[in-house]
């Protein structure tokens, strides 16, 4: 039995509970009955184990989460396992940054982070939240939630509003928070307000974060902030980067199931070109069905140029319609998609889209933008384009369009990129899916 020093006693019937009860829920786990509390000692806390069994704190002292910027309340106390467990089940754990921490969207993919939804149950996590004065209360709020979810995979919570100290060491850093379009807002302006939190973040990511880390920017205009975030990150290789497309390929497979009447998982091999915007294309000439060309499977190509096309251009517009707010666990579902495929092999023949950079694309878009693209991982967290797409003049028209409105957008902000005098003369229609 280990037995740990005994600091003046300082029991509250709070932390014993907490203790407690997780300790129940791990000892349930696999792997998680064995030693705890290695890193208690850094708030003060000890307590006794046995090689197979928890046992309630011996001796407890006030974690003060309040003066530790690294961990909240709970999350002070970290439960480690025995060296060899922690090898023989347990892969290394990997820090997540959020960014609008506080916000719809996050609120529900951080639950779905820490209960292992993304990375397995054997990935423990640690969550660092970046909010920011206005919001650091809410945020409180979301980390007092992740306490009493009592998710055995989550190990570190830390809030705090300095970029610099939340993507320290971050593997992946998911950049949610951006200020919305309010009304009678010019995009320029959007475009320049939101341009400078993702230079900043750009900048703390480029100075703190892992050399590897993953960036998926989902804040709008996503494409564009992903842009200006990696300019701003030069140490950081460019491909690290992504804008969320994810969801707007999941409309487009939804919609294409609907009028094919098959289940969504027969629809593969969807690629969204361009921008998260209305000037979107969504591509079902590529589309397979059920392993079938789509045009073959749905007969109405009229529908397919037309309705479909802009049913998925303008799904945001129709939800926020419904909903009076933008997409938000849907959004969540799509970055968790997002995630997956770089983390998991695709599918043979498959791929998925997202926003990367494009730098020797064979498509033969322009250089330098951040485009929705099809692309394949091994699952290393890395991808590829793939080659073998084909493309008609209806699809190329559209492309040419949605780059034309990127190539505007990256005119808007050159001065956020190191590239002289902004020039502002967007396309009149450019729009986020979720303006109408
Ligand atoms: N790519 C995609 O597919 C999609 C992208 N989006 C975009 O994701 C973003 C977040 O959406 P959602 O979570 O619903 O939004 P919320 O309104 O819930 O806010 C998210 C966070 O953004 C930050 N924020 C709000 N106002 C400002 C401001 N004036 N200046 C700076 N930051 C601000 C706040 O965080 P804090 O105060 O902590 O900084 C807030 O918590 C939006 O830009 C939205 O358009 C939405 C759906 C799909
Ligand atoms: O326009 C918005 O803020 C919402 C959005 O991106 C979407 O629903 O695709």
């Amino acid at each position: 039995m280990a037995v740990a020093e005994l600091p003046p006693s300082y029991t509250t019937q709070l932390n014993t509970f907490r203790i407690s009860s997780l300790s129940t829920h791990l000892s349930n786990q696999r792997g998680f009955s064995v030693q705890l509390f290695r890193r208690a000692k850094r708030a003060g806390i000890y307590c006794s184990v046995t090689s197979t069994q928890i046992q309630a704190p011996v001796t407890v002292q006030a974690a003060e989460s309040k003066n530790n910027p690294d961990c909240y309340g709970v999350f002070c106390l970290t439960y480690d396992l025995k060296a060899e467990e922690e090898t023989k089940y347990w892969k290394k754990m990997v820090t997540i940054a959020v960014s609008g921490a506080a916000g719809m969207i996050a609120n529900h993919l951080l639950f779905k982070l820490a209960s292992g939804e993304v990375f397995g149950l054997d990935q423990p996590i640690a969550l660092k939240l970046l909010g920011s004065e206005r919001s650091f209360q809410a945020l409180e709020g979301v980390a007092m939630e992740l306490e009493d979810s009592l998710y055995p995979l989550l190990r570190e919570v830390s809030i705090s509003i300095d970029p610099y100290e939340v993507f320290q060491d971050a593997e992946w850093a998911l950049l949610i928070g951006a200020k919305p379009r309010g009304p009678g807002m010019e995009r320029a302006d959007l475009l320049d307000i939101n341009g400078k939190i993702f230079s900043e973040q750009g900048k703390a990511l480029n100075a703190v974060a892992s050399r590897n880390v993953k960036v998926i920017v989902v804040g709008n205009p996503c494409n564009t902030n992903a842009l200006i975030c990696l300019k701003n990150a030069p140490n950081i290789p460019a491909r690290n980067f992504h804008a969320l497309m994810r969801l707007d390929e999941n409309r487009a497979k939804c919609q294409l199931a609907l009028k094919a009447g098959v289940f969504y998982d027969n629809v593969s091999n969807m690629t969204i070109w361009g921008n998260h915007s209305t000037t979107q294309v969504p591509d079902f000439l590529n589309v397979r069905i059920n392993g079938f060309p789509v045009k073959k499977v749905i007969k109405d190509h009229k529908w397919l140029e037309k309705e479909f096309t802009q049913k998925v251009q303008k799904r945001g517009g129709a939800l926020i319609q419904k909903w009076g707010r933008s997409s938000g666990a849907s959004t969540a579902v799509s970055i968790v998609d997002a995630m997956r495929s770089l983390i998991t092999p695709t599918n043979e023949g498959d791929w998925f889209s997202s926003g990367v950079y494009t730098n020797g694309n064979p498509y033969g878009i322009s250089e330098d933008l951040v485009f929705s693209m099809p692309c394949r991982s091994k699952g290393d967290g890395d991808y590829e384009l793939v080659k073998d797409v084909i493309f008609d003049d209806y699809v190329r028209n559209r492309i040419s369009k949605t780059e034309a409105e990127l190539l505007a957008e990256k005119r808007c902000i050159a001065h956020l990129i190191g590239e002289g005098v902004p020039v502002c003369n967007l396309p009149t229609d450019t729009m986020l899916p979720g303006e109408m």
